[in-house]
């Protein structure tokens, strides 16, 4: 039996998809996309790629026509594998370190080309290795004169990726961001801060704030930072790339630069962090790192990294000289622990990026075993900030176990997508997924900046799936790579750098890098295999359109993938992106359990509660402001979901509002009419139904 896609697909030539214009149908009658006649270009006209390898462009020897990137070969193993990223250098020196990767047989040569700049950063950070070599058994905060003259410079930028990418990533158009819709609720909310000016933050972070050329804050910026400088606990939600991590990080270099902490244990081997933020993936945390170092930078306050996969005698090392934040994945912080050479006891922030996939089925035990069974201090003794774009209620209901009286934040939507990314699905057959992949890739190449392929982030569901696709597109002569649970780390370092600098414009993943990662310049995430869950979908997309930019996302939908209709027609329509009417059919079926609705429908992520303290009755008052789409706060479901209504009739407020339902048109009679229990009223809203005249243009632009 096949487990996934690759394993049934042909060999490239074999793909031309069966030749069937006529209509088909599913079970249920459902009216299928035709399956048109489709040949893919490679095969429209196999001796013209329209494909140039990028050293082409610059004048270099053409690439071979095979090329694979991002695979080790194995024989070169001895200097890749005694490679040990040191302190500064660990990151920037992967691509420099390694050897240049190659494998598919004969005439093949390394991919991407050996250049100089690539040695100069690996030079630049052996030099900020030395710099910081030599020093143990202190505690930061307590040495920060010192360490502020040797501390590496973070902002010193890539020049590799400085080459590829001529445009500066200022930040943002913000300014887009300024209506969007912003509820709180908990009790005495401190208010929001327009500007970072208002904020009391120390000149030291606030130079530091200028270096990474912010002008202002972002909207959960304005109101999460103040929140947690004044000490309250706090839960947010806040849409992809909208400047999550800046939010935790200041104030708590803030408290840190603030409230010298006295009393920690000196020396030994025991490493005592005052902050401990704990992200899902290695590589979020190391972003996170990067990031968190960059803010840090001349504070004296020391941000160290741990996670899995690499040596942990180097990361013992680095504690030993001293941690104030630890930015950490569970599973080397857990090993730490247990090998005693970490305590927790001095912690006194703790934030968890990612919570509600930190708090989901696979990490929550092991959450749990960090924050309550260790030495940390308890609930109300520490400060407790959860952060994502997606929260399902019932992982609020665990995550309140974290926090003391905290305060709830969404901005926007929650769980929602930002319409900043274009959206589009495409039906496809099984069987058609390459050579719809391949059109896509050929569509946009030119696009991209110097004419190259802009950056590629295609998604699929198996580690062998993403073997098999990177080895097919390397074969046809697009430059991928992979990251996936299967690769070393170094292997998944080095390809997320080569992506990331535009060396391999195709990164084939899994969800290993659908949440958080940072990578500037991702035009377009293909989503070759869909997600089981909607919400991994809003990750996903969101690796594009991020900071105020835009981005596209486009979903091959099959069969298979039937059980998603719903949710992904819903989400859609909240970003106001245009559905197909095929999904839209598909989703109104109501019959498909299953995928897509478990976490969500019923639930209520994003609609039901937002808050869920709101429909448990555990008087969390709200505050609302902005947005023009009045109504997302109730509770989803009604009678009979999708088919039945967005109605309902308890809970927070009468939602969508109306029984009508969708086949009548979102909406019916009400829209949002305000709840009973909440203490917001809102005028318009969705109300008067998508299905009718204006409705669905109400919520068109939550955003402003
Ligand atoms: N105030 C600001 N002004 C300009 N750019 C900003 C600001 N805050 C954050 N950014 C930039 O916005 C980008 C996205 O930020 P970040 O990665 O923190 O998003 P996020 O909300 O955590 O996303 P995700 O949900 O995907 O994890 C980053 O490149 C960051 O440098």
């Amino acid at each position: 039996m096949l487990s996934n896609w690759s394993e049934s697909l042909p060999e490239p030539v074999a793909e031309i998809p069966e030749s069937s214009d006529a209509p088909t149908f599913a079970a249920g009658g459902v009216n299928r996309p035709p399956r048109a006649s489709y040949v893919p270009p490679h095969l429209r006209n196999p001796h013209q790629s329209a494909f140039v390898a990028p050293e082409a462009l610059q004048g270099r020897e053409p690439a071979p026509r095979i090329i694979k990137t991002g695979h080790i070969p194995k024989g070169s193993s001895s200097s890749y594998d005694s490679f040990e990223p040191q302190g500064e250098a660990r990151k920037g020196s992967a691509l420099g370190a390694l050897p240049r990767a190659t494998q598919a047989g004969a005439g093949t040569r390394p991919w991407p080309p050996t250049d100089s700049s690539a040695r100069a950063v690996n030079r630049r950070d052996s030099v900020a290795v030395d710099a910081n070599s030599g020093r143990s058994g202190r505690n930061a905060i307590s040495d920060r004169r010192g360490r502020r003259d040797r501390e590496g410079d973070p902002f010193l930028k890539d020049e590799t990726s400085e080459a590829m990418f001529s445009q500066e990533n200022t930040g943002i158009n913000f300014d887009a961001y300024e209506d969007i819709p912003v509820e709180t609720s908990g009790d005495n909310v401190p208010p929001p801060a327009n500007t970072f000016g208002e904020i009391d933050l120390g000149p030291a972070l606030n130079a530091n704030i200028q270096r990474c050329k912010y002008v202002k804050p972002t909207p959960v910026q304005k109101h999460a930072i103040p929140i947690s400088l004044a000490g309250r606990d706090l839960m947010a939600c806040a849409q992809t790339g909208s400047g999550k991590t800046a939010a935790f990080c200041f104030p708590i270099i803030a408290g840190l630069i603030h409230n010298s902490m006295r009393g920690r244990p000196r020396g030994g081997r025991k490493a005592f962090p005052l902050a401990l933020i704990l992200s899902p993936t290695r590589e979020l945390s190391c972003q996170i790192h990067d990031e968190a170092k960059k803010f840090a930078y001349q504070t004296g306050i020391r941000v160290v990294v741990a996670y899995g996969g690499a040596p942990v005698h180097h990361q013992l090392r680095e504690l030993e000289r001293g941690v104030d934040i630890l930015v950490a994945t569970p599973g080397r912080l857990s090993d730490l622990l247990e090998r005693a050479r970490l305590s927790l006891s001095m912690v006194r922030y703790l934030a968890l990026d990612e919570a509600d996939r930190m708090l989901d089925m696979g990490f929550e035990p092991q959450i749990r075993r960090i924050v309550e069974q260790m030495d940390m201090p308890p609930v109300g003794e520490r400060q407790t900030m959860l952060f994502s774009a997606t929260f399902p209620k019932e992982i609020q209901r665990l995550a309140a176990d974290f926090l003391y009286n905290y305060i709830f934040l969404a901005v926007g939507r929650v769980g929602s997508s930002t319409d900043l990314i274009f959206q589009k699905v495409e039906y496809v057959n099984d069987g058609d997924k390459r050579s719809v992949l391949m059109d896509l890739i050929h569509a946009q190449h030119g696009s991209g900046l110097q004419s190259q392929l802009p950056l590629t982030l295609v998604f699929v569901e198996t580690k062998r799936g993403a073997d098999a696709l990177e080895d097919w597109l390397c074969r046809m002569g697009f430059p991928a790579t992979t990251i996936h649970g299967d690769r070393t780390q170094s292997e998944r370092e080095h390809a997320l750098r080569s992506f990331r600098t535009g060396m391999t414009p195709i990164l084939v993943a899994t969800d290993v890098a659908a949440r958080g990662l940072d990578i500037p310049h991702v035009a377009h995430v293909v989503n070759f295999d869909l997600p089981n869950d909607i919400d991994d979908y809003v990750h996903r997309i969101g690796r594009t359109g991020r900071a105020g930019k835009t981005g596209l996302a486009t979903a091959l939908f099959t069969d298979k993938d039937m059980p998603l209709a719903k949710s992904l027609a819903e989400l859609m329509q909240e970003s106001n992106q245009e559905v197909p009417d095929w999904l839209l059919t598909y989703a109104t079926r109501g019959s498909y359990g299953g995928r897509g609705r478990s976490r969500r429908s019923g639930s209520g992520s994003r609609f039901g509660g937002r808050d869920y303290r709101r429909d448990s009755n555990k008087g969390a008052g709200s505050n609302r402001s902005g947005g023009g789409y009045g109504g997302y706060t109730g509770s989803y479901g009604g009678s009979g979901g999708f088919g039945g209504g967005y109605g309902g009739s308890g809970g927070y407020s009468g939602g969508y509002g109306g029984s009508v339902g969708y086949n009548g048109g979102y909406g019916g009679s009400g829209g949002y009419d305000g709840g009973s229990s909440g203490n917001y009223r809102g005028s318009g809203g969705y109300g008067g139904g998508y299905g009718s005249s204006n409705g669905y243009g109400v919520m068109s632009n939550p955003w402003g």
